[in-house]
């Protein structure tokens, strides 16, 4: 390979020793090479096992062909423990070589050193290093003068040979380098590369080594290095002193000021120790997630862990991708982050799945192409070498719906199949690893998760509770190192304490923790505060829960405020207590029961007669991971297959949890059912098949359904796919005396208002809440006296029924018009307009038809005519009797 026609290559200096020494030679190196310009090496790699073969006098000179990657070096030998020394703490031309068992050391500018060492292979380098110098000390080293190198001749060795992008038999072209002239670096970046397995660096010190080792050197961005045993850097950027703002310049001096960033090299690490894994995913930040680790990396990343011509050779084929699914906050985004740190990959791109939408056509299938194209950027470039390219896909349930199904069809339908080509195109390409994360698996287009695509689905749940303290210790440990942390922590406690609770939810409690414990320390310092004091204890973390628990799971705090504050005694009422006690059993038989794991069950009864309460006692007597009271009312605009759909929803994250109550409160509401006895049909069906689920999955499922329209559920199908029904009878008057007893209600006239107007328990609960304000749980219970004056009079208000209150609302209104007309009949000169006492009729007559229309309703309804509107009957308003002389108006 002749490169003449290259530019002079940039010259600079590599390893030992020190750029001062140049000075001294100055002569001699300008000499030499000016006699080896356009000396055109020849290299005998096969012979000397990658070993020198040639030296100018004293100097050992490294040369680059290559223009573009400019890397010529020089080092000077002295004598025998000089080289020992270099090579003990160095990767120098002596330590790469084609064959491990020999070894070739240069001594001086004659002697070649060779040392056989087979056996010596087995312990590390420093002990080799011994033997070699023991056995040169001793003379039974076998030494011999290589001929074949002379003065003048320029010699590489297979690492140079690698750097330098050479190989035996090719012609390069060299050139004096000038380093006197070259600015000093502010800072110098490099990446520093492992050549053998097992190498350990440390990290922290590399920048002190490194500036010792080449301080006075000259460094050229893009050369490469060789450092230390089995390691070599690669210079990525360059800052010099001079025009600080520089980053891009070709070369520049180390000295003893020079920054030096270490950075790791991007690749695949092989060497992912699986055995404490734990362990070190802790220290990277991420906890209780070692299984769904090794399961990603056993069933993912096998085959990325052989060689790439065995690959080839059995004809192996790499995962493409993954889904992760599973709850909100539970670490899927974070898992992958921390994947590719430990495999020392590239850093991975994370998509927001609705960030790819753009409303111009076209753009969004853009921006999936241009995702992918950096990698396959890398592989062309690199081949099989390039590292590994991972695409975070979050939310992918927002852009990868199944086809032909979203709103926004066709802009979504694009993206999907962007992406189906994207990831089939990329099928010769090894260096890209697809991932999405969704918390709906069911809305993914199965054809992005078939085999040969993202063929692999994992489910990340929440953690239970050795994987919380995990997380726990994760998020303290920075607390703990900086002493914030009191010594009563109890992390077990804690872990113990937030059952359901995802990584997020854990994270944020200590961040609570520590707010609050900082609030604490501002409420009692005046000025500024004293960071020393701030400490997070136990009860900081509890705080948190408390809080978190509060808002995390409405719906059983929902159940048990009801519970705690205003649920009457019902032990008294055989016929409820005997309900609840069956209910109870069903639930309790479920947990122990092992060939099942799914019961449902039906409480039937009349409106308000208790079955709410039921549910709030099954839920406090049984200890269910996660609870859901699904309520007509939250799904009212909901469209029937929105309902549908969140109804699956709802029964599939019951089945992420150990054990789940669903509480389907008004059922026959729920399916849509009207009273003309249309329902849609979608909702009642998807219940039903959501009825008779088969659970087969290590949890438990109860489903409690609620109606006061049996008949209809029935009607309907829904009541027989129940395992089982429970019938809640309504309250019998003496039920209701003794309830009011308990109670503390002991005068008579309120009783039997109360047993004349049939109060239902429900209403019962809302008279008591509406009566003891703060006190709602001890009067309920008995504990606390029932104003009975109250209770008579919100007695009166309460109980009126719905039509009831509406047409009293209508017969306030007509009498307030008609009030409002004889006042206008009186007052003859008044201002109002005989336009508007014809509208004010109209509205009379409406309203009295709206009376007569209720008073039909009750009497149709066996209710008997309610004794206001017998009471009252309205007159229409007269006209006035002298209308006024500019209008005749005429009365209906
Ligand atoms: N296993 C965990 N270990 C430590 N921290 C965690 C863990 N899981 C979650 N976290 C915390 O929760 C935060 C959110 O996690 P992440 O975004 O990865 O969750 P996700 O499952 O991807 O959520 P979503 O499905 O909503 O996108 C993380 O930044 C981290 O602070």
């Amino acid at each position: 390979m002749v490169l003449h026609e290259e530019p002079p290559i940039p010259v600079s200096s590599l390893l030992e020793p020190a750029y001062g020494e140049w000075s001294q030679h100055e002569e001699l190196r300008s000499n030499e090479f000016q006699t080896l310009r356009n000396f055109h090496a020849v290299f005998d790699l096969e012979n000397s096992s990658g070993a020198p073969i040639g030296i100018p006098e004293n100097f050992w000179v490294f040369l680059r062909e290559n223009p573009k990657l400019n890397n010529v070096a020089y080092m000077k030998m002295k004598h025998i423990r000089e080289i020992m020394n270099y090579e003990q703490n160095t990767i120098g031309p002596f330590t790469r070589m084609k064959s491990r068992k020999s070894c070739h050391i240069l001594v001086n500018n004659k002697l070649i050193v060779e040392v056989q060492y087979p056996i010596l292979q087995l312990i590390n380098y420093f002990f080799k290093s011994f033997f070699c110098i023991l056995m040169l000390l001793t003379r039974s080293l076998y030494i011999t003068e290589d001929n074949t190198m002379y003065a003048g001749m320029i010699a590489l060795d297979a690492m140079q040979c690698k750097f330098a992008n050479t190989s035996d038999g090719y012609s390069v072209s060299v050139q004096l380098f000038e380093p006197t002239n070259e600015p000093n670096m502010a800072e110098l970046k490099v990446v520093v590369y492992k050549l053998d397995k097992g190498v350990e660096l440390n990290y922290d010190k590399l920048p002190l080594e490194l500036r010792n080792k080449f301080k006075n050197q000259i460094m050229s961005i893009g050369q490469n290095v060789s450092f230390h045993i089995g390691a070599y850097f690669k210079v990525t950027c360059i800052r010099r002193l001079e025009r600080a703002n520089e980053c891009d310049n070709l070369r520049g001096k180390i000295t003893k000021e020079t920054i030096i960033t270490i950075e790791r090299p991007k690749g695949f690490n092989k060497e992912i120790q699986m055995r404490n894994i734990e362990e070190t995913l802790i220290s990277l930040g991420i906890g209780g997630i070692g299984p769904t680790f090794r399961s990603i990396i056993q069933k993912a990343f096998a085959s990325r862990f052989l060689s790439p011509t065995f690959c080839k050779r059995h004809n192996i084929n790499h995962v493409k991708g993954m889904v992760l699914y599973g709850p909100p906050g539970t670490g899927k985004t974070l898992l992958m982050r921390k994947l590719a740190e430990l495999l020392d990959v590239v850093e991975p791109k994370v998509v927001n799945g609705p960030e790819l939408l753009v409303k111009w056509v076209g753009q969004s299938e853009q921006n999936v192409r241009s995702l992918f194209a950096e990698a396959r950027e890398d592989y062309k470039i690199k081949g099989d070498n390039s590292s590994l390219h991972i695409i975070i896909f979050d939310e992918l349930d927002s852009i990868a719906r199944t086809r032909g199904q979203s709103t926004q069809s066709e802009m979504r339908d694009g993206i999907v199949n962007q992406l189906l080509t994207m990831i089939d195109g990329f099928s010769g390409i090894n260096n890209i690893f697809i991932v999405g994360t969704t918390n709906r698996l069911d809305l993914i287009d199965s054809a992005l998760l078939r085999p040969g695509r993202l063929e692999l689905l994992l489910e990340v749940g929440t953690p239970d509770e050795a994987g919380r303290l995990e997380i726990l210790r994760v998020h303290t440990q920075n607390l703990d190192k900086t002493s914030l942390l009191e010594s009563d922590v109890n992390l077990e406690e804690i872990a113990s304490l937030t059952p359901n609770w995802t990584g997020a939810d854990l994270a944020g409690l200590t961040r609570f923790a520590l707010s609050n414990a900082i609030n604490r320390i501002m409420e009692n310092t005046i000025g500024q505060v004293e960071e020393k004091n701030i400490r997070v204890n136990q009860a900081d973390l509890k705080f948190g829960i408390e809080e978190r628990c509060a808002t995390k799971n409405s719906t059983v705090i929902k159940l048990k405020k009801y519970r705690s504050n205003v649920l009457v005694d019902i032990s008294c009422v055989p016929s409820l207590s005997e309900a609840c006690e069956r209910v109870d059993q069903v639930a309790k038989n479920l947990w122990h029961c092992k060939s099942h794991h799914f019961l449902s069950c039906l409480l039937a009864g009349p409106s308000g007669c208790g079955k709410t309460t039921l549910a709030a006692h099954i839920v406090q007597k049984n200890r269910f991971k996660h609870v859901n009271m699904v309520q007509p009312e939250s799904m009212i605009d909901f469209s029937e297959k929105e309902k549908s759909q969140k109804l699956v929803e709802i029964f599939e994250d019951a089945l992420k949890f150990s054990s789940s109550l669903i509480i389907l409160d008004d059922v026959e509401r729920l399916v849509g059912y009207t009273e003309v006895g249309q329902y849609p049909k979608a909702i009642s069906e998807t219940l039903k098949c959501l009825l008779r689920k088969h659970v087969t999955k290590d949890t438990k499922v109860f489903v409690l359904g609620i109606t006061s329209e049996r008949n209809i559920l029935e009607k309907i199908g829904i009541s027989d796919v129940f395992t089982l029904q429970v019938a809640i009878p309504p309250l019998k008057d003496d039920d209701l005396k003794k309830i009011l007893l308990h109670l503390n209600i002991r005068n008579e006239e309120v009783i039997k208002a109360a047993v004349s107007k049939k109060i239902s328990l429900k209403k019962l609960h809302l008279l008591i809440d509406l009566i003891s304000n703060e006190n709602a749980h001890d009067c309920s219970s008995g504990q606390k006296h029932i104003d009975e004056g109250d209770f008579l009079q919100y007695l009166n208000y309460i109980n009126k029924s719905a039509g009831e209150l509406a047409q009293g609302q209508a017969q306030a209104q007509a009498q307030a018009t008609e009030r409002e007309i004889l006042t206008c009949d009186t007052e003859r000169n008044s201002q109002l307009h005989d336009q508007q006492i014809l509208e004010l009729r109209s509205q009379i007559s409406n309203l009295q038809s709206q009376i007569q229309a209720l008073t039909e309703d009750f009497r149709s309804a066996n209710l008997g005519v309610p004794p206001a509107a017998v009471a009252t009957h309205v007159q229409p308003p007269m006209p006035p009797s002298q209308p006024s002389s500019s209008h005749n108006v005429e009365l209906p």
